[in-house]
């Protein structure tokens, strides 16, 4: 059985769905209906502060770039792979390496070629049978979408304008600031040329100047280093080399380092101690830590090791509810938690939004910023449907405006920005959200 349209914000709360799991995907399309939504949609959210850069930008504008020129695609059993190149790219392809754009044309119907297509750079999904497999067949297929958005993006033309749309993406739903995690991959152009791992950041900072130019109350991008846990310690040993040569070229867009991938077969923060140790104070942390539903395992375990290496905050901190002393700990470190609900459900921590753990962070009164690890991925806004699952399905009925603008608070507050830069930013946001005040009373009243 479905609720009906009009029904959908009070649906999470009606006794009479009790017995139905509520996954996003169910929600997914009725979102953009909601009076609630269209309220948060219009709402100024502050800051994003835990974005990986490369799933910032929806599918449909990927695709969109896909008509980009020289575009070569590869359908191999092991997902779509793409490379920009004059000629047929020197890369090993099991099938064939053909010209987008040929195959494009030779279709009958370009509508449903495209939306096959785009099925490769996003896990939203009507089809819920994948949803009754378990979170090790649910990341395998996030990391083939990894992949091909990847491969699509590590083209620095089409790398500039992914990330000038998603800014743009980011600024229509009116978020001001930005921190983004980005693994420095080595962009090349057309004829051939790789560059160094430094241009990337610098391309970021470029672009970012450039879109603060033409939108002036846009506050700004800083840049979290990321490299994936499955890689051995002199990888990591060389990228926190490069994360300090970034520190000191960019001082101002750089904010610190973080690991990413699924952390429940990856390697451990303990296994990088010595490494990560020796940084000693002068790199910043934003340590993804307890991605998982397990408990007693490494990945929770990673949390005490996160908060021992003096993180700044947690990446999503899901198993920390099962840690009391350690959540003494993060707040009275005042370490605040990044939790992104839609991320823990699509990519399977949880069926139902309303088991998160963010429902007793908010009762506990934790420090949590709202964020949306990979919006793109997910087929939602940059922040506004975060916002709406985390407000109508998992906060308290009796939550209100007051929760809202606390959560927008704390994604000030807990930013990488420095003091006078937090302390500006609060105040335009707050003459952004008195404005916004006015329009929801003559709007909605
Ligand atoms: O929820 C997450 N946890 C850990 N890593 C993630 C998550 N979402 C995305 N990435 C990682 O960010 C990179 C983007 O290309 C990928 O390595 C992906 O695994």
């Amino acid at each position: 059985m479905r609720y009906k349209r009009q029904e959908v914000d009070d649906s999470f709360q009606n006794p009479e769905y009790f017995n139905f799991s509520r996954h996003y995907f169910d929600y997914h399309d009725d979102i953009p209906r909601s009076k609630v939504y269209q309220i948060i949609r219009m709402m100024p959210k502050g800051a994003a502060l835990h974005v990986h850069s490369s799933l910032m930008l929806s599918a449909d504008r990927l695709l969109k770039l896909t008509y980009e020129e020289h575009l070569y695609a590869c359908f191999a059993s092991d997902g779509l792979k793409l490379r920009f190149s004059q000629a047929v790219p020197p890369r090993p392809c099991p099938s064939k390496w053909k010209l987008l754009s040929k195959l494009r044309n030779h279709t009958k119907n370009v509508d449903a070629f495209d939306e096959k297509l785009k099925r490769h750079f996003t896990l939203f999904s009507k089809n819920k049978k994948h949803l009754k497999k378990d979170i090790n067949h649910t990341w395998a297929r996030f990391n083939k979408i990894c992949r091909t958005i990847s491969d699509l993006i590590t083209y620095r033309p089409v790398r500039e304008k992914v990330f000038y749309e998603g800014l743009k993406e980011f600024y229509k739903d009116n978020i001001m600031y930005i921190e983004i995690r980005s693994g420095l991959p080595n962009l090349y152009e057309l004829n051939g040329t790789v560059h160094d791992l430094m241009f990337m950041p610098r391309l970021y900072d470029r672009v970012t100047k450039k879109f603060k130019q033409e939108h002036p109350d846009f506050v700004g991008v800083k840049l979290i280093v990321t490299k994936r846990r499955y890689n051995n310690i002199t990888d990591i040993q060389k990228v926190l080399e490069v994360a300090r040569g970034i520190k000191r070229e960019l001082p101002d867009f750089f904010a610190g380092f973080d690991l990413v991938g699924q952390e429940d077969l990856g390697k451990t923060l303990l296994d990088f101690l010595p490494v990560l140790k020796s940084a000693d104070g002068d790199l910043n942390y934003y340590f993804h830590g307890g991605e998982t539903n397990w408990f007693g395992t490494s990945t929770d375990e990673n949390l005490f090791d996160a908060i021992l290496l003096g993180t700044k905050r947690i990446g999503h901190g899901y198993a920390l509810l099962k840690h009391p002393k350690l959540m003494a700990v993060v707040r009275a470190k005042n370490i605040a938690i990044e939790v992104n609900v839609i991320s823990n459900n699509v990519l399977s921590l949880i069926t139902d939004v309303r088991n998160h753990p963010l429902a007793a962070y908010l009762a506990y009164g934790m420090p949590v910023v709202l964020s949306s690890d990979d919006p793109g991925a997910w087929g939602a806004d940059p922040l506004s449907h975060d916002f709406y699952i985390a407000f109508v399905g998992i906060a308290s009925k009796r939550a209100d405006l007051r929760l809202l603008k606390q959560l927008i608070i704390n994604s000030i507050n807990y930013s990488a920005l420095d003091y006078d830069s937090k302390t500006k930013m609060y105040s335009t946001w707050t003459e952004m959200w008195d404005i916004f005040i006015q329009k929801v009373i003559q709007d909605f009243r």
